[in-house]
């Protein structure tokens, strides 16, 4: 079943304003007490209005793969763009913060929003990796502090999501629709919805969510459950038995008895005899049935009793009576069961009836499979070899079931244009210090080389010229590059009062095709699922050497006793 989904359309319209985000849930409460409590003691410290730059990032991929898609940056944009507090959010703000706070402060929060903010990001849709920036973003350090929460929060999930469909796409291969069907499986309302709509950018052809359908324009497809089939008991119950040909110029009175004609041709053909003997009638029922409802889009589910012996069968019987009117059949799905092994004997079933009944392109009709499906069950499947044609994905795909979280990250690294670093024990938690610039520089044959981070003023990579790329923390790890094409990654997307260009929002159909295409750009090494090899990502000769040397100024020397 195909519904066309109507999209609400791009969320900034010609005017130039853009939309509060889709969950209206999002507003700036949607926070850690902790933002409010220091935007509180920045402003007591006269502090609040210092201009400070962070950066948004993560520091390993998820699902043990080497990249990420990065996605949610329309929904940030959407929120800053609409961020004020309401007198009902002051006042409870007022209610729960510790002590007593002076009034000023109250007057401050009522006043602020994000005019004065600027964000720099990669385009959403993009592969990226760890370190790199997300989101530069950068404004009065009190409203930026309060936009980490709920940046993090609409980024961290958006991208794990996107990430996890794109890797189930990669597995399934191109050729196959992938169907998201975890509306009933997801983390709520708000999982739900952005499961449905961050899987559709991650490279699914569809989602069974209406809601989501609506909101984003994104296909729907769906067949339909066992409750449907085991809700009829016999053919008898089937009262309006007619139905008109396709093209309307005759009507065949008894689609019932077509249909149990077309079920004994099969049961006395000389090449299906043996397989099966009667069918199950209450199925039958509920197929012919759904059939004189969608003659131009039947699928059935056939595995409520028995695939082989009933539900493939009593398809195809319904499938042959419809081709007499003139329908073509779609398909049918299989939910339970060794789905190698019933595709394909669902599959020389069709064939045979192909070759038997002669009826062109039979052999040709959609296998759909569900249940717990994930990347290894697809991988097995491959393994195996299979005739499935569409996967129907819920649980494993929209709970990130491999991976909770993908563990997103907002540090300070500049304030009052002065460089700071966070250290830590733990090197790959050390951040990368001052506003930078960054770049994707691509090889000979195309395929993206290496990430490198410089710092703002620093010339930009150029195609043709050497540059020294260095592991951010790691001396002995480096290399000369000869770009064949420079891509700068942060672009500006809200740009507070710089006056510089802001880039478009662009519709969700044409962030899902950035993303498979940069998929299809990667070295296939980067992409497979065993041991895949870490794409690079560096840092420019003066930002290595500034790096370390803030690290030896911040780090206290220890004595030895
Ligand atoms: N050929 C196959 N190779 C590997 N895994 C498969 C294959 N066919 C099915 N699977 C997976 O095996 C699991 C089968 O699950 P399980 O045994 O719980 O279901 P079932 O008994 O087939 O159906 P039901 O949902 O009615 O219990 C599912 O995760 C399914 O995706
Ligand atoms: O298996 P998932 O990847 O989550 O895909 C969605 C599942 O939801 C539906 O049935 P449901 O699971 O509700 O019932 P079932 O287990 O009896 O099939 C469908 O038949 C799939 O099995
Ligand atoms: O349309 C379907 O077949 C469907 C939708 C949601 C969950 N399971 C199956
Ligand atoms: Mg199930």
């Amino acid at each position: 079943m195909e519904m066309e989904g109507k999209a609400n359309g791009p969320s900034e319209g010609r005017t130039g304003r853009v939309d509060g985000p889709t969950n209206p849930m999002v507003t700036p409460l949607l926070n850690d007490l902790y933002q409010f409590t220091m935007a509180y003691a920045y402003w007591k410290a006269g502090k609040h209005n210092e201009r400070s730059v962070f950066d948004l990032y993560f520091r390993k991929n998820p699902f043990g793969g080497e990249y990420t898609i990065f996605a949610g940056l329309e929904e940030c944009i959407r929120f800053i763009a609409n961020f004020k507090l309401t007198e009902d959010e002051i006042s409870f703000v007022r209610d729960s913060l510790a002590g007593s706070c002076e009034d000023g402060f109250f007057d401050y929060l009522r006043g602020i929003d994000c005019s004065d903010v600027e964000v720099y990001a990669i385009s959403e849709g993009s592969v990226v990796f760890p370190k790199v920036p997300l989101l530069r973003v950068e404004g009065p350090i009190a409203v930026v502090q309060l936009l980490e929460t709920p940046f993090v929060n609409l980024i961290n999930y958006a991208s794990l999501v996107a990430t996890n469909a794109a890797r189930h796409r990669f597995v399934a291969g191109k050729s196959k629709m992938l169907l998201e069907f975890g509306l009933r499986r997801a983390q709520g309302p708000d999982g739900g919805i952005g499961a449905s709509k961050y899987c559709y950018m991650g490279g699914f052809d569809s989602t069974s969510n209406v809601a989501a359908g609506k909101l984003f324009g994104i296909p729907l497809r769906g067949t339909h459950s066992h409750a449907f089939v085991s809700s009829f008991m016999s053919p008898d119950e089937i009262i309006e038995k007619s139905l008109k040909s396709v093209d309307g110029s005759s009507t065949c009175e008894d689609f019932v008895s077509l249909v149990q004609t077309w079920l004994s041709k099969i049961q006395w053909s000389k090449s299906l005899r043996g397989i099966f003997g009667e069918t199950n009638q209450s199925e039958l029922a509920a197929f012919t049935s759904y059939a004189l409802a969608f003659p131009n889009n039947f699928l059935a589910l056939v595995d409520t009793y028995d695939v082989i012996r009933s539900g493939i069968p009593n398809f195809c019987a319904v499938a042959l009576a419809l081709n007499d009117l003139g329908y073509k059949a779609v398909g049918i799905r299989l939910d339970s069961g060794d789905l190698a092994y019933l595709s394909c004997e669902a599959r020389k079933f069709f064939h045979t009836i192909e070759k038997e009944f002669g009826v062109p392109g039979f052999e040709k009709m959609s296998i759909t499979a569900s249940n717990d499906l994930n990347e290894e069950t697809l991988d097995a499947l491959n393994k195996q070899g299979h005739e499935v044609n569409a996967f129907g994905i819920g649980t494993y795909l929209v709970t990130c079931y491999a991976q909770a979280a993908l563990g997103c990250v907002f540090k300070l690294v500049e304030i009052n244009n002065q460089p700071r670093i966070k250290l830590s024990e733990d090197v790959s938690k050390v951040s990368i210090p001052c506003k930078k610039r960054c770049y994707r520089l691509y090889g000979k044959e195309g395929y993206p080389l290496v990430d490198i981070m410089t710092g703002e003023n620093e010339p930009s990579p150029k195609v043709g010229e050497r540059i020294l790329c260095r592991h951010p923390f790691n001396e002995s790890k480096r290399a000369y590059v000869v770009p064949k094409q420079v891509e700068e990654l942060l672009k500006c997307y809200w740009p507070g009062t710089s006056g510089k260009q802001r880039e478009e929002l662009p519709p969700l159909k044409d962030i899902r095709e950035r993303c498979i295409k940069q998929l299809e750009r990667m070295r296939s090494d980067h992409m497979r699922r065993l041991n895949p090899t870490p794409y690079k990502v560096s840092v420019s000769a003066k930002l290595y050497d500034f790096i370390h040397f803030l690290w030896l100024n911040e780090a206290p020397v220890g004595e030895l006793q």
